[in-house]
């Protein structure tokens, strides 16, 4: 067979930004011509990575690159497949091996680009759909329209870590573990997956159903770059055969398109990829590698092409360098984020350009061999049924079965899916309703406020319409003042008019008067009627100049306040219009206002009627928050206008107030001066007053003093007297003293007092012994002869004898006197001590009392001498003797005992008292 030499086409798909790419605001660095753009054969790609705007860094930093062909974003599905697939499809129907791999960075549209939207819609393809699916209805399209034998088979082939798996078979049946292996046809090997299970299909729509099921079957994985990133690498393989036209041995031509779909370059740490997905990462980046270097390796015709060091160059080995057409669709990203990538992707997709393979067509079988491989197959699917059949119940074979089994696991866990989405919705649906209860709620909160405001605008509404007819009648009123003004202003210039003619009137007269004056003045004094009229002149302009000065006095009084009041009037007029304006004015925008309000409050309700207020709360919020400022506004308008107008008015009735105040103040400061002077006056008065009074008690002080150091002269001559006096009186108590002879002369007598009382006491024993002998007989005779009339004679009668005795003995006379003695001795003593110790005579006796000490002797007290027989009696009225108790008591009181002086002896005297 012949061979030809073909280099690879190399295409560029850039995708457009992505929409998180947007929301980044990642700038698009990636100049790529479309296709469609221009007409040129070469496209060059160019990659900007310059931070910088300058034209010369642009320039430097502006890479390019020349491919076959290039696509931007907006060139969709079917253009890409109609300008790559299409042709490459072509050299398939004329039994060319072909190949479309895309390569690039994960996340640019690889598997957008290979398959796509993989689904039918109503039997045709869908809009997004890829170069597989659209490829699969070309061929039937082109096959149908031919009307020649064919057959078509499928595979699809994954290489995830390195291991290759079956899509289309039981992915979890270990035994359907599939190998690699090379069948020598020539020189080339031709490279064969051993296992791979080949799916026969009759239409187009039997092979989507295919490609979903592989779908379903890949692996795949939310990254950081792309939410479903491929993980394997896929082959999708469409085996054709054909049967040759106008040959005779009936020999079909076989022919393979292999649709890869590489998995994606990937920046570990820029997908977030961890563990499995890192490991992952790992292994496709280096299968990746092994295909640069496979590159490379051709593009430097090396003599060592390194397919075998992974799994995926092995697979492309005829691809890269073989027999096979190839087309290398590099996928690209726009932004700067990925520009690494791109510019990697993009030097090896130049660098893909330069390989050439040695394109050939495939190889023929014949129709027995062709037979056989159907017949195998159809003897498989014997087996199938057979093995369906001997099982009760079950009518599949293992894989059918198997496939079920994982639909129906793929099933349940949709359905789990989609029961926790539905309990989700169900919370969301809670929630939204909870929130329209809530917005119900503030709706009607906003409703009654709405009202509330209503109310309070109506409120001000009417307030402004009573202000407003308030100032009407202050203007009606003004006006009557004016007119009322002017009519007296008439009134006035009639008057002076009426003045002024009187006036004349009166000056006639009194001219006349003058003249008829004059006259007589004339005939009394003859005097020229020349002289007489130049003074009759004189007197006139006199009297008129007297008179118009009067007049314009009067009228300057009249006139002066009538205008004043004009003006003020006028004013008020003015003042009165404005605030008109400025009420209507309010009304007016007050009125304007409602009305807005009432417009907003209508659309609010139809909002709410139509079940769209939830979104437009804020609005409804903004609204009132901006009404209720605009009210605010105004109103402070109103009121700073009205308070202007009010300040002015204060002012100037201030400044009035303020002229009559100072007046009155400057007569109340003057009136003030004149009593604080007066004040200071009497005060300086009092002030003189005082000093007199001062100096008059200085007077008297001094008088005082002068009589009290008299005193104390006196007071000191005193205290020499009394301590001379102390001092006589101390000789006097003095052992040589007359006092201390005095009190031994009464000590003397009270020895000779004491000296008669014992004589006397003896006597009175002896009566009394012989009183009881007496007694004692009576006694006894009484006791003897109690009643016996002549018992009580006889002691009658000795009673009688016993007084007799007593009469004789003298006894009572002998105590008399002797009681006369002690009197008089007792009169001695006090004589003597007032004579001998001048007890009575104080030589100071205006002295003071305390300071003299008083000398006393202690005189004998009467009661204090006991008299035998009177201190005490018996029982039957007899004296006793005289005890030794009484003896001492006696001695006691006896004068022998000491004398006192001073506070001892009072205190002898206050016991006595
Ligand atoms: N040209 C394009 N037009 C519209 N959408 C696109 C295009 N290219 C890619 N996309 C979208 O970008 C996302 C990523 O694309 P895709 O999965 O095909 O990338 P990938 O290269 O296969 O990534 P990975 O290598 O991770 O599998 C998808 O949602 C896809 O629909």
């Amino acid at each position: 067979m012949e061979s030809q030499d073909e280099s690879i086409t190399v295409v560029v798909r850039c995708r457009g930004r992505s929409s998180k790419e947007v929301q980044l605001k990642q700038p698009i660095i990636v100049d790529v011509p479309s296709e469609f753009d221009s007409d040129s054969v070469t496209r060059t790609v160019s990659v900007n990575t310059s931070h910088d705007s300058s034209l010369s860094s642009q320039i430097t930093s502006t890479k390019s690159y020349t491919v076959d062909q290039s696509f931007g974003p907006a060139v969709d599905q079917e253009m890409v497949f109609q300008s790559v697939a299409e042709p490459l499809f072509e050299e398939f129907i004329r039994g060319y091996n072909c190949t479309i791999f895309a390569y690039g960075q994960t996340g640019t549209g690889k598997t957008h680009t290979m398959c796509g939207d993989g689904r039918e819609i109503e039997g045709t393809l869908s809009p997004d759909a890829g170069i597989i699916p659209r490829l699969l209805f070309k061929l039937f399209d082109a096959l149908n329209q031919r009307k020649i034998d064919f057959v078509v088979k499928c595979s699809f082939v994954e290489l995830y870590n390195e291991e290759l798996k079956d899509l289309l078979g039981n992915i979890n049946n270990s035994k359907s573990r599939l190998r690699i292996y090379e069948q020598r046809d020539g020189s080339k090997p031709l490279i064969k997956i051993d296992g791979l299970e080949e799916r026969h299909i009759q239409d187009a729509h039997q092979g989507m159903k295919l490609l979903q099921k592989g779908i379903r079957q890949r692996k795949t994985a939310s990254t950081k770059l792309n939410e479903m990133s491929s993980r394997s690498h896929t082959i999708f393989t469409v085996t054709l055969w054909q049967k040759l036209s106008n040959d005779v041995d009936d020999k079909y031509s076989v022919a393979k398109m292999n649709l890869v779909d590489l998995a994606g370059s990937e920046n570990i740490h820029r997908s977030g990829a961890v563990n499995v997905r890192a490991r992952e990462a790992g292994v496709i980046n280096q299968s990746l590698l092994t295909l640069g270097r496979v590159i490379n390796s051709l593009v430097d015709k090396a003599s060592y092409i390194p397919y075998r060091e992974s799994k995926l160059t092995r697979l492309l080995q005829d691809s890269l360098g073989g027999k096979t057409k190839t087309v290398l669709i590099a996928n690209i990203s726009p932004t700067r984020a990925d520009h690494h990538e791109t510019i990697s992707t993009l030097e090896y997709a130049a660098k893909a350009k330069n390989i050439c393979n040695a394109v050939q067509v495939g190889g023929f079988v014949s129709k027995n061999l062709l037979l056989k491989d159907l017949a195998s197959e159809i003897t498989r699917l014997k087996l199938d049924l057979i093995a369906t059949r001997s099982k009760e119940g079950v009518f599949l074979d293992d894989s059918n079965y198997n496939q079920l089994i994982s639909e129906q696991e793929n099933l349940k866990t949709e359905v789990r899916e989609l029961q926790i989405s539905n309990r989700a919705l169900q919370l969301k649906l809670e929630n939204t309703t909870n929130t329209l209860k809530k917005e119900k709620g503030y709706h009607s909160r906003i409703e009654q406020e709405l009202t509330a405001y209503k109310e309070s605008n109506i409120t001000i509404q009417n307030s402004l319409k009573e202000r407003n007819d308030q100032l009407i009648d202050i203007s009606l009123l003004t006006n009557k003042i004016a007119q009322t003004t002017e009519k007296d202003f008439k009134q006035v210039k009639s008057f002076r008019e009426l003045v002024a003619r009187q006036l004349k009137h009166r000056t006639l007269q009194e001219l006349q008067a003058s003249l008829k004056h004059l006259m007589r003045k004339n005939n009394a004094k003859d005097i020229t009627i020349d002289e007489d009229t130049g003074m009759l002149r004189v007197l006139l302009k006199d009297f008129e100049s007297m008179l118009q000065n009067t007049l314009l006095g009067i009228t300057e009084d009249v006139i002066e306040p009538s205008v004043n009041t004009k003006a003020t009037v006028s004013e008020l007029r003015s003042h009165l219009h404005d605030l008109g304006q400025l009420l209507r004015s309010h009304v007016d925008d007050n009125l304007n206002m409602i009305s807005s309000l009432e417009q907003q409050t209508c659309s609010i309700s139809r909002y709410i009627e139509k079940g769209m207020f939830r979104n437009k709360n804020q609005i409804v919020e903004n609204c009132l928050s901006q009404l209720k400022t605009d009210i605010e506004r105004e109103t402070l308008k109103f009121q700073e206008a009205m308070f202007s107008k009010v300040r002015d008015s204060v002012s100037a009735a201030t400044k009035t107030l303020a002229t009559s105040e100072t007046n009155e103040i400057t007569k109340i400061y003057q009136s003030w001066i004149g009593s604080t002077s007066d004040a200071v006056m009497n005060r300086k008065s009092r002030e003189d007053e005082f000093r007199k009074a001062l100096k008059i008690s200085e007077a008297t002080t001094e008088q005082k003093l002068s009589r009290i150091d008299e005193r104390t002269t006196k007071g000191a001559e005193s205290l020499r007297k009394h301590q001379k006096n102390l001092l006589q009186k101390s000789y006097l108590l003095s052992s040589n003293g007359p006092v201390c002879r005095a009190v031994d002369q009464i000590d003397i007598k009270f020895n000779t007092v004491g000296n008669c009382r014992t004589h006397l006491h003896d006597k009175l024993h002896s009566v009394y012994e012989q009183l009881s002998q007496y007694t004692h007989q009576v006694n006894q005779v009484v006791n003897q002869n109690l009643n016996d009339e002549s018992s009580r004679l006889e002691v009658e009668r000795f009673l009688k004898s016993f007084k007799e005795v007593l009469k004789n003995s003298g006894l009572e006379e002998e105590f008399k006197m002797h009681h006369r003695e002690t009197e008089a001795s007792v009169g001695e003593i006090q004589q003597l001590s007032v004579r001998e110790l001048n007890l009575d005579q104080d030589p100071d006796s205006s002295g003071s009392a305390n300071s003299t000490t008083r000398v006393q002797v202690l005189t004998p007290r009467k009661n204090s001498l006991h008299t035998p027989g009177v201190g005490s009696s018996t029982p039957h009225g007899l004296k006793r003797p005289r005890s030794s108790e009484d003896k001492e008591n006696t001695l006691l009181t006896s004068p022998k005992y000491p004398r006192v002086f001073g506070n001892e002896a009072s205190l002898l005297e206050n016991q006595e008292k």
